[in-house]
């Protein structure tokens, strides 16, 4: 039997599953989304990175970490004394992978929703308020307060290499499938299409031609976006899930970035995304690195036989947050 426990970031909801105790992630993670019906299942390994200083193997592309490397290997973090989260502690704290298994099978590089349930899994665990998660975009400094977690998201990319994309040049409001979008990667690929009102478009109907177009060759996940008391309101169609979700926290950031592009958000600051399951605050920093903060909650714990399909909530789990 395995213990998982669900968590959701806004919404977006996953089951946490200590890595050491699945011997088939794929199976089980899909085993766990289709019992549960969550976004995703985390596989977190705290043993696998305890006591390592270095980063991820670089494997992943952009955002990158919005770290340099010096002369002697150690990171460094980048202090432009912006607005967005201050990055002057360089204690990365609790080192943990993370990996995505998402309901049609696929492993996602990042999650930006899942590395704040994630991160607060292991600073229950382990006491820790920073944790840092080894993930397939490279590594995401977690900042643990209570239950608000806020995530070093890296700097997000327009190349069309990074995003990936075939086009020649960056895809910034530029038709496609009938709507202008603009493309970039913050840790996964995005589009994002601003409207007038994200709750007049049908998302189920005009998300899988673009998430499915030939011009992304891993696909794209498609945010709708409408500019919303001085923030903006979100609606996400996730690769993965393939469906829209509460919240998504990689598309949060591809649509404050992509606003801040477009000249409808300041470049350095902070902007609220707020999708249907509640408010993000996304940090920009004046070197292009991003954060993202928000609240989590815990839902429940139980304990799978995925062999057999079965699962069944753990009658001692401790409460739910309110
Ligand atoms: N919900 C996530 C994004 C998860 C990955 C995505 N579905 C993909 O396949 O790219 C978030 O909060 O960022």
């Amino acid at each position: 039997m395995t213990t998982y426990d669900v968590y959701h970031g806004t919404g977006n909801d996953f089951a946490v599953v200590d890595a050491a105790d699945a011997s088939d992630p794929d199976a089980l993670g899909v085993a766990l989304c289709d019992a549960l019906g969550v976004d995703g299942t985390l596989f977190v390994d705290i043993a696998a990175t305890e006591g390592r200083r270095e980063t991820a193997s670089g494997e992943g592309r952009p955002a990158s970490d919005g770290q340099d490397t010096t002369p002697d290997g150690e990171r460094e973090r980048r202090d432009t004394g912006s607005d967005a989260e201050s990055t002057a502690d360089t204690d990365d704290g609790v080192r943990a992978t993370m990996t995505l298994v998402q309901p049609d099978g696929s492993r996602a590089a990042m999650c930006g929703n899942g590395a704040r349930c994630a991160a607060r899994w292991v600073a229950e665990r382990t006491g820790a308020s920073v944790v840092t998660l080894e993930t397939g975009a490279g590594p995401r400094r977690c900042t643990v307060d209570g239950e608000t977690v806020t995530v070093e998201m890296g700097v997000p990319s327009f190349a069309p290499d990074d995003v990936p994309h075939a086009r020649e040049g960056e895809l910034v409001e530029s038709d496609l499938a009938g709507w202008s979008v603009t493309a970039l990667n913050t840790g996964v690929p995005h589009v994002v299409v601003f409207v007038d009102d994200v709750d007049s478009v049908d998302l189920a109907a005009m998300a899988p031609p673009l998430r499915h177009h030939d011009v992304f060759p891993e696909g794209a996940n498609v945010n709708l976006a409408a500019e919303d008391d001085g923030g903006f309101a979100q609606r996400t169609f996730e690769r993965g899930v393939e469906g829209e979700t509460e919240a998504c926290g990689t598309g949060a950031v591809a649509i404050a970035v992509a606003a801040a592009r477009l000249g409808m958000a300041p470049e350095t600051g902070t902007v609220t995304v707020s999708p249907p399951g509640g408010d993000l605050e996304i940090g920009l920093r004046a070197d292009g690195a991003t954060t993202l903060r928000g609240p989590t909650a815990y839902v429940e714990s139980g304990e799978t036989d995925a062999t057999l399909g079965e699962h069944g909530v753990d009658a001692d789990a401790g409460a739910a947050d309110e």
